[in-house]
């Protein structure tokens, strides 16, 4: 069954990008609060980008993420299914009636998470330049964007700053990712477990609800590392320029309070729910399907 993840990467594109785009808003908003200082809160944000961008500003750079989505959820869903495959040596139907334990389900999901950070790495980056760009949809006469696009911005990335430009970030995204999608998968089977009679696949509403509980649990703890990788990837862009991770995390906590840590915490836990209470649908009926 483990070898769905890589062979049928469709349903998750799907599947996947449904939530993306209605959770895209939402990441817009979280990406310039925890990169840009001018905003006084999400209202604040929301109303600015509004006023200032039309509705298509909460739409920035979600090209990327979208044509991307299948083969990263195939990477994390795959390398998730088959390490528990090779840690408990039980197929998924197997494990209703014999669950693995947390401490397996935990190391299947880091090792997900650690493999999938790099697919992610350069088009959360791309992502990442896109949203913060705040001038208006072009019109004649108006300062043009300094990325005319995604495809744009990674050619200007690979020029100036070289192939490992399209990385930058990557350590801090795989350092928030690692962990964060152990606990992602540890809340998701827990819940699933709790509230799913012995031996019997867990009902589409049990899914959905423990889907959204593990986005936000993995939202929650992610969201600290969240600011620092989205700073380190907008580094150099506004003059800053840190010198790693850890350089970044006190130098921002220097300036702005340990609080720096929370930004865009709301916001991404209310986006977490819909977005991955869809995306556990898909992984389950995929299983079923092929499993
Ligand atoms: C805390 N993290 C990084 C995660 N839970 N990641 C996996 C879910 C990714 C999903 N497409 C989303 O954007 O929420």
């Amino acid at each position: 069954m483990c070898v769905f993840g890589w062979l049928f990467p469709s349903g998750y594109a799907s599947s996947g990008a449904v939530g993306l785009v209605l959770g895209h808003p939402f990441d817009t908003v979280k990406v310039r609060l925890q990169t840009q200082t001018t905003y006084r809160g999400i209202a604040d944000c929301m109303v600015r980008i509004y006023r200032h961008e039309s509705l298509l500003g909460f739409f920035k750079g979600m090209s990327f993420p979208v044509a991307s989505i299948a083969v990263v959820n195939s990477v994390l869903f795959g390398v998730y299914s088959n390490a528990l495959l090779l840690l408990t040596a039980t197929s998924h139907q197997e494990r209703r009636a014999q669950p693995p334990s947390y401490m397996h389900i935990f190391l299947a999901g880091c090792t997900g998470g650690f493999l999938q950070a790099y697919f992610l790495a350069p088009f959360d980056l791309i992502k990442v330049r896109l949203q913060n760009q705040t001038e208006p949809r072009a019109q004649p006469g108006s300062p043009r964007p300094r990325y005319q696009g995604p495809m744009h911005c990674a050619a200007s990335i690979f020029q100036e700053e070289g192939p490992r430009g399209l990385f930058r970030g990557a350590w801090a995204l795989t350092l928030r990712d690692t962990p964060t999608l152990g606990i992602y998968f540890i809340t998701y089977e827990g819940l699933c477990h709790q509230y799913t009679p012995e031996g019997q696949n867990p009902s589409s509403a049990t899914v959905l609800v423990a889907g959204g509980f593990a986005g936000i649990a993995s939202w929650v703890t992610a969201t600290p590392l969240d600011v620092i990788k989205s700073r380190m990837q907008m580094d150099g862009l506004r003059g800053k320029v840190y010198r790693g991770v850890l350089d970044c995390m006190v130098s921002s906590v220097r300036q702005e309070g340990v609080g720096v840590f929370l930004r865009g915490l709301t916001i991404n836990s209310a986006r977490a729910f819909p977005v991955n209470a869809v995306t556990f649908l898909s992984y389950e009926y995929l299983l079923r399907w092929w499993g």
